[in-house]
C-alpha cells in the first residue's frame, strides 16, 4: 500500500504540490489524473525520494522508499521512459538492473518476452528505440524484481492502441494478484478503463478522489445509462411513462437512471434492447470542471473561473 500524507512542494514562490493526501491500496489500480503541469510527476518523484518534499511524507508498505533495502524487489518504478542510457541496448539495461537486484539472467528474457520486445529489438541501442519501445522497456524494468507495488508515470505515452490494450491487461492482472498500482495520466479515457480508484489533481491540489462510480455520480445528475432498442419511439414512450429523464444519444437515449432500472422499463414494455450500459460521460465532465482553471484550453461550456466546484474534494 502507498500512503501519501500532506505532501507539498514549493519552488520559490510557486507551489507545485499543495498538501496532497491519498492512499493506493493493494489489489487496486489507482489512477492519478490531472492536466499538464498539475503536479503528478512531482508527487511521484517525492514518493521515491527523487524530489525532496517541502513538507509531508510518503510511505510504501509502511516504509519510506529510501529505507527499503533492495527497493526494486518491492517497488517497480517507471518515471521517465527516456531516462535510460541511450548507448546501451535494451537487454543491457535490464541485465544491469537484474544484477543490481541479484536476479538471475533468465529473468531478463522473461521480461523481454512479457513486454513484447523481440530478440533483435532487445539488441538495439535504446537511443534508436521508438517512444513505445522505451515504454515497454521501462515497464519490463519496473516488473523485473517481481515487486508488489508499481508506480508508473504516464506509462501509456507513445504506446499504440494494441500496446495500451496490452498494458491494461497487464496492470489489471497485477492488481488482481494483490499488487498495488499507481499510474498517472493526463488523459481520462486512458485511466478510466483501467483504474478502480481515481485521484484527480489540478494545480497541485487534489480536487476529487474515490472509486470511479461514486466520482461519476458526484459529477451531478447521478448515474446515467445509454440505451438503444429496436423501436426507439416505443422505448422513449416507456421511459416517459416511467418518469425517467432522458435525452437522445447516438441511436438511442442517455437516461438519468441505473442500467437495471432502464432494463426493467424495457422489459415491462416488452421491448427488445440492442444496447444497455452505464454512461461514463459524468466522469469526463467532472474532470473538465474540477480542473477547468488549470486546463490550457478551456472546454466549451466549462467555466474557467478559479472558483471551480470542489465536490468530493479532500484537502
Ligand atoms: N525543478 C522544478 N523547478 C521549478 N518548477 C518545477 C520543477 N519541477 C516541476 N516544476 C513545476 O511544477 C509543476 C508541476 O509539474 P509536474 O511535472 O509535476 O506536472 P505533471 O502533472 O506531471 O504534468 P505533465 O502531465 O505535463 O507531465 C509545473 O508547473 C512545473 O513547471
Amino acid at each position: 500500500m502507498i500512503k501519501v500524507q500532506g505532501l507539498s512542494k514549493s519552488y520559490g514562490q510557486f507551489q507545485a504540490v499543495d498538501d496532497v493526501t491519498f492512499t493506493a491500496q493493494a489489489g487496486r489500480v489507482t489512477g492519478f489524473l490531472g492536466p499538464n503541469g498539475a503536479g503528478k510527476s512531482t508527487v511521484m518523484r517525492m514518493m521515491v525520494g527523487l524530489t525532496v518534499p517541502t513538507s509531508g511524507t510518503a510511505t510504501i508498505g509502511g516504509h519510506r522508499y529510501a529505507d527499503i533495502p533492495n527497493p526494486g524487489r518491492h517497488v517497480g518504478l517507471l518515471l521517465d521512459a527516456s531516462a535510460q542510457h541511450g548507448g546501451r541496448t535494451g537487454r543491457e539495461v535490464l541485465t544491469l538492473s537484474a544484477r543490481t537486484m541479484g536476479l538471475p539472467a533468465s529473468r531478463v528474457d522473461e521480461m523481454l518476452e512479457l513486454v513484447g520486445l523481440s530478440g533483435s529489438e532487445s539488441k538495439r541501442r535504446v537511443k534508436n528505440y521508438s517512444l513505445g519501445m522505451r515504454q515497454r522497456l521501462g515497464i519490463a524494468n519496473a516488473l523485473l524484481g517481481d515487486p508488489s507495488v508499481l508506480i508508473l508515470d504516464e506509462p501509456a505515452n507513445g504506446l499504440d492502441p494494441a500496446g495500451i490494450h496490452w498494458m491494461r491487461g497487464l496492470l489489471t492482472g497485477f492488481a488482481a494478484e494483490g499488487g498495488a498500482v499507481l499510474l498517472s495520466s493526463h488523459l481520462l479515457n486512458e485511466v478510466e478503463l483501467i483504474a478502480d480508484e481515481m485521484i484527480l489533481i489540478g494545480r497541485g491540489k487534489i480536487v476529487a478522489q474515490g472509486d470511479k462510480q461514486s466520482l461519476a455520480n458526484s459529477a451531478g445528475g447521478g448515474p446515467a445509462t445509454l440505451v438503444a432498442g429496436e423501436q426507439p419511439g416505443a422505448l422513449g414512450d416507456a421511459l416517459t411513462r416511467a418518469g425517467l429523464a432522458f435525452a437522445p444519444a447516438g441511436s438511442g437515449f442517455r437516461v438519468q437512471a441505473q442500467p437495471i432500472e432502464v432494463g426493467r422499463v424495457a422489459q415491462q414494455a416488452n421491448l427488445v434492447l440492442a444496447d444497455l450500459r452505464p454512461a461514463e460521460g459524468g466522469l469526463e465532465q467532472l474532470f473538465l470542471t474540477l480542473t477547468a482553471d488549470t486546463q490550457r484550453d478551456a472546454p466549451a461550456g466549462v467555466s474557467t473561473s478559479p472558483s471551480a466546484p470542489t465536490q468530493g474534494a479532500e484537502a
